[in-house]
């Protein structure tokens, strides 16, 4: 049987939810049997691509799908007994923050996907040591540390997505508001420097408050006449990652089955979980809906609190992250069936910014789920318009910020 491998990294994944739109391949690959490996850990162990397992789940699985079996000239099930290597990987990818709790596992996860030639990191401190130890790791894409302000530019030349993780992260007793006076700041002079340096490029802000961070990187695209609103994303991907965990677990479903639209923002109770748009269709007691809701939007501040002063999500982020990375490249690559949720600039509400599932392709966003805000339940419509007055409030912030 012809094969693929995703390295050994296929057991620990069986669970992971890349829930963009999929449809499976009957087919197997095994590492044992080519030379195509995807993480190249361990060649021995193999994946079996019509089941969720693979490193980032099911998006990934795609991304092979679309990243590897249309440049090879065979149809599933008849692939030739020797394969060549596959299409070098395209695209390039900087994270600005890469030093930090989520940086370096990002990194690490970015560093995993077949999709990425380059990879570049930047950060104002320690970002070469983890560079140097990223780029022992045997996948095809080359990693390079950039520090300093004079090394920005040259980490942001032609690359493609730009991630943008770098600032401080909440302690416990703050409110991601909190952070704005520090990280206002350093989002403006890294997105400045985006928009110098490669204003096409898809840029993800996963700094908090996104909520304000989002409209600041906005307002400074505008002003350097450079704003692309397909391109701009608020990350909010952890928040999706949450609910269909927390869902998952409370009804007893397979994880790979289950994504709940989350809109709004992302702080508190901007941050809406659509349960009645959960797929599979589940039905949920009042009960269930207030306690999984809560629990979603507290999911950030629960990570705070139990780690006590030493950060916030960082991991489960940086897995986010990952998958939202993911998600782009294979929209870059062509794959017309991606979809994810964002905060982006939006008009399906009254807000200027909004986050909602969009569909994603080479230019950035293509179309916006507008179906999702459609015969709410009563809980989600008063949800809605509950938080509309602090995610405005937040939005204004941000613009009066970059504005000033
Ligand atoms: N969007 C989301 O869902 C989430 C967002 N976050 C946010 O992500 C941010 C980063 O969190 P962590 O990685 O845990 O923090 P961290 O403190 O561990 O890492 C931040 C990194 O940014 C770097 N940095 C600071 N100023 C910089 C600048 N001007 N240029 C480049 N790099 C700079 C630091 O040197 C550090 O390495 C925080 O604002 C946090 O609130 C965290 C979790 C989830
Ligand atoms: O809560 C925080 O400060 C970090 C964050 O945004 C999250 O974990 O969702």
């Amino acid at each position: 049987m012809a094969t693929i491998s995703a390295g050994s990294v296929a057991s620990y994944s069986s669970q992971t939810g890349f829930v963009t739109k999929y449809r499976p391949l009957s087919m197997h690959f095994n590492a044992s049997k080519t030379h195509m490996n995807f993480i190249d850990l361990k060649a021995s162990s193999s994946i079996c691509i019509q089941s969720d397992a693979s490193l980032l789940g099911k998006g990934s699985i795609a991304a092979l799908q679309a990243s590897y079996l249309p440049k090879l000239k065979f149809k599933p099930g008849r692939l030739p007994a020797k394969q060549s290597q596959p299409r070098a990987s395209a695209f390039k990818v900087a994270v600005l923050g890469a030093a930090g709790g989520i940086g370096q596992p990002l990194g690490l996860l970015i560093k995993m996907s077949p999709l990425v030639s380059h990879l570049n990191l930047y950060d104002i401190a320690n970002v070469k040591g983890v560079a140097a130890d990223l780029s022992h790791c045997n996948t095809p894409s080359q990693v390079i540390g950039f520090t300093g302000a004079s090394e920005l530019a040259n980490c942001l030349r032609g690359v493609d997505v730009v991630v943008i993780p770098a600032g401080v992260p909440r302690k416990p007793g703050m409110t991601r508001e909190d952070l704005f006076n520090i990280n206002a700041s350093i989002v403006k002079t890294l997105v400045e420097a985006v928009a110098n340096n490669c204003p096409d490029a898809f840029i993800h802000i996963v700094s908090n408050p996104v909520n304000s961070t989002v409209p600041i990187a906005a307002e400074v695209l505008k002003q350097k006449g450079v704003y692309d609103p397909k391109k701009l994303f608020g990350v909010t991907t952890l928040d999706v990652v949450r609910a269909n965990t927390f869902v998952s677990r409370k009804k007893n479903l397979r994880l790979v089955d289950v994504d709940v639209p989350v809109i709004g923002g992302h702080s508190g109770i901007t941050i809406l979980p659509l349960l009645s748009k959960i797929k599979p269709f589940v039905v949920f007691t009042d009960e269930e809906v207030s306690e999984l809701t809560l629990k979603v939007q507290n999911g950030g501040t629960e990570v705070v609190e139990a780690k006590a002063g030493a950060g916030s999500a960082t991991l489960s982020m940086a897995y986010a992250a990952a998958r939202f990375v993911e998600s782009s490249l294979r929209a870059l690559d062509g794959d017309s069936d991606v979809y994810e949720c964002a905060f982006v600039q939006s008009d399906l509400t009254d807000l200027p910014f909004f986050a909602s599932r969009v569909k994603l392709g080479r230019n950035g966003i293509e179309a916006f789920m507008s179906a999702d805000l459609l015969n709410l339940t009563n809980y989600e419509a008063k949800a809605l318009e509950a938080l509309k007055p602090e995610l405005k409030a937040s939005i204004e912030k941000g613009m009066a910020f970059a504005q000033k």
